[in-house]
């Protein structure tokens, strides 16, 4: 094993370079194919992943030939993710190039998949469906709109589902890797990682049950007692939201005093004329007044933030690009003038902070403490943004009246948002953490699926499933093989991140009302964490914020607390749903 301090600095500046040049073409081509979904893009964009991974095998083999045992604890942190190259590590190229190939083919039939609502009219999923599901109350277009989007996405995908499944762990087990769901867990550092987002789960589900209890009783009032199952469940297409995993669509309805303040900015936004570009430049300005980096000239000039309407096929799905060159950052979205979408952006924007506070470490220490800090920062934002008194500064909000009502109505939107969604982030990695760990075999696929949605989520399918059907692939995560359990640890971390932010600032009364717009020092306490990347374990990140070392529900609780109570009251003990689905 080479042991010469001075090789071992060559080696890794050498990586470095050629990494940065490999991601940055690799970053390009994807992004072509992203905002412009033609076969041509799909194979160029193939061809440089193909590169990439051939590049980190090769890496990944030579860096084996150092001795960690001489390193600094930086060195061999940075060796160790260099030799951590998962599906890459495929050394038959014909497998590698097939898995790339199903992935990018699923993805494809996703972001290009229509809905017939009669005749002559077929839609894709955004902006249509989206405006559909927040805004129609029509059971039946519901339902339409519901089904055939299962149609139309999951069931074209369910076999290459399975084979991408199987050479997916194929090739994370010649790095010893048990399957793909050992994989993607070992990147949270912590062996009890699966126990303690249960144990968090555990923790939440009561605030959830009530919450669920109450919109279920007005969706009844809305839609007839009939249409719910005796089971307690409700039918997973009245909640306002594709995939029931956000309720914001159903704010007007569930507000519990409607004669005050109900928090939903979207008419305000449309009002004054909002763009998507003034959108984004909002959430630049939120960004800058707490001394953070702002947006460069590339990200105007390079991103896309509104769908195109040249009849292209984009990825409509919101993304946040890293080009892995210290230059360019950009966000691509199909931004509606709408509150989700505002709250999107600074979602999308959190994600850039974090590229451009840590873009002169190491490439590979160029990622979030955890996957969950890169999709907290954003939303800490917004619990900033979102705020009556935030809305009124920005004047999205005419008047700001302060009393107990009022307060419920903000909790209320922000319980839609956040609450609705503890059970839907929990659940999709379970069924696919079962599913690469070949308990979840594909016949058994959506059976297995709707188990865990009636069981955790209290939501059941509005009609007939078969094993024929693949519900799972109806949601971007899964033919886009992206990780879903950041965003339940996000979830709960962000609010841990925004009370330690609060306490910085000074800020007084409950946790909900702190807005720390414009104050530097927890701007520069919170870049000082986005500083170190991945080059430190995320308990140590963890601590430098927060002051404590674990993932901790409390804060969330506390923040929703008032709004627990006044719940418990109004369901008395009409709550819960039987574990099983329906028959
Ligand atoms: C090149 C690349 O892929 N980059 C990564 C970022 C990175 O890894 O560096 C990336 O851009 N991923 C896309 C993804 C998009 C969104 C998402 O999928 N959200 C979840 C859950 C949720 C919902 C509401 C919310 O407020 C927060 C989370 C969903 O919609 O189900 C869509 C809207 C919000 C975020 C994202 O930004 O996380
Ligand atoms: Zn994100």
């Amino acid at each position: 094993l080479i042991n010469d301090s001075q090789a071992i600095q060559d080696f890794l500046t050498d990586y470095n370079r050629k990494a940065a040049e490999v991601m940055y073409e690799y970053a390009e081509a994807s992004w072509t194919f992203n905002t412009n979904i033609t076969d041509y893009n799909q194979k160029m964009m193939l061809d440089l992943q193909l590169k990439a991974d051939k590049f980190s095998q090769d890496a990944s083999r030579n860096a084996s030939q150092y001795n960690l045992t001489v390193m600094s604890q930086s060195d061999r942190r940075q060796f160790i993710k260099i030799m951590d190259i998962g599906t890459a590590a495929q050394t038959n190229e014909t497998k590698m190039i097939r898995l790339n190939k199903i992935t990018s083919d699923m993805e494809s039939i996703y972001s290009t998949a229509t809905v017939c609502l009669n005749k002559t009219n077929c839609v894709p999923l955004d902006p249509d469906l989206t405006k559909l599901f927040s805004e129609s109350r029509n059971y039946d277009d519901l339902l339409t709109a519901w089904k055939g989007w299962r149609d139309a996405s999951g069931r074209k995908m369910k076999d290459l589902f399975a084979e991408y499944v199987t050479l997916s762990n194929e090739a994370v087990k010649i790095l010893h890797y048990a399957d793909t769901g050992a994989y993607w867990r070992s990147w949270y550092d912590t062996p009890t990682f699966e126990d303690d987002v249960r144990a968090l789960f555990d923790q939440l589900r009561p605030l959830y049950e009530q919450l669920h209890a109450y919109a279920r009783r007005k969706l009844k009032s809305m839609y007839g007692a009939d249409k719910f199952p005796s089971s307690g469940h409700i039918p997973a297409h009245l909640l306002g939201n594709m995939w029931a995993q956000q309720w914001d669509g159903l704010i007007e309805e569930l507000t519990p005093f409607p004669n005050k303040a109900s928090f939903d900015v979207t008419d305000e936004m449309v009002k004054q004329n909002y763009t998507a570009l003034k959108i984004f430049q909002t959430a630049d300005h939120f960004f800058q007044s707490l001394g953070m980096i702002p947006m460069p000239p590339e990200f105007w000039n390079k991103s896309m933030l509104e769908k195109p309407t040249d009849g292209r096929d984009v990825v409509c799905h919101a993304s946040a690009w890293d080009f892995y060159n210290g230059k360019d950052f950009r966000i691509s979205a199909c931004t509606n003038v709408d509150q989700f979408d505002f709250v999107v952006a600074h979602h999308e924007m959190g994600h850039l902070v974090y590229y451009l506070t840590y873009k002169d470490l190491p490439v590979s220490f160029r990622t979030g403490a955890n996957c969950g800090f890169h999709e907290a920062v954003g939303d800490v934002m917004s619990l900033s943004v979102q705020t009556p008194e935030h809305m009124h500064t920005i004047g999205l909000l005419e008047t700001l009246t302060d009393d107990s009502e009022t307060d419920l109505n903000y909790l209320m939107s922000m319980a839609l948002q956040k609450i609705a969604f503890i059970p839907f982030g929990f659940l999709i990695d379970q069924w696919r953490w079962k599913v690469f760990r070949g308990e979840t075999t594909p016949d058994k696929y959506n059976e297995e699926w709707w188990n865990l949605r009636c069981r955790y989520q209290g939501v059941s399918p509005p009609v007939e499933r078969t094993s024929a059907d693949f519900d799972p692939g109806a949601k971007f995560h899964i033919p886009a093989n992206v990780p879903y359990i950041r965003y339940f640890v996000s979830f709960v971390i962000q609010f841990q991140f925004h009370k330690a932010l609060c306490n910085l600032t000074g800020h007084q009364g409950p946790l909900h009302r702190c807005d720390i717009y414009n104050n530097k020092e927890a701007g520069k306490k919170l870049s000082d964490m986005l500083k170190l990347g991945s080059s430190k374990p995320w308990t140590e990140a963890m601590y430098l914020l927060t002051g404590q070392y674990k993932m901790d529900a409390q804060p969330l609780m506390d923040y929703f607390k008032p709004l627990l109570d006044y719940l418990r009251v109004q369901n008395e003990n009409d709550y819960g749903w039987h574990p099983n689905c329906p028959t």
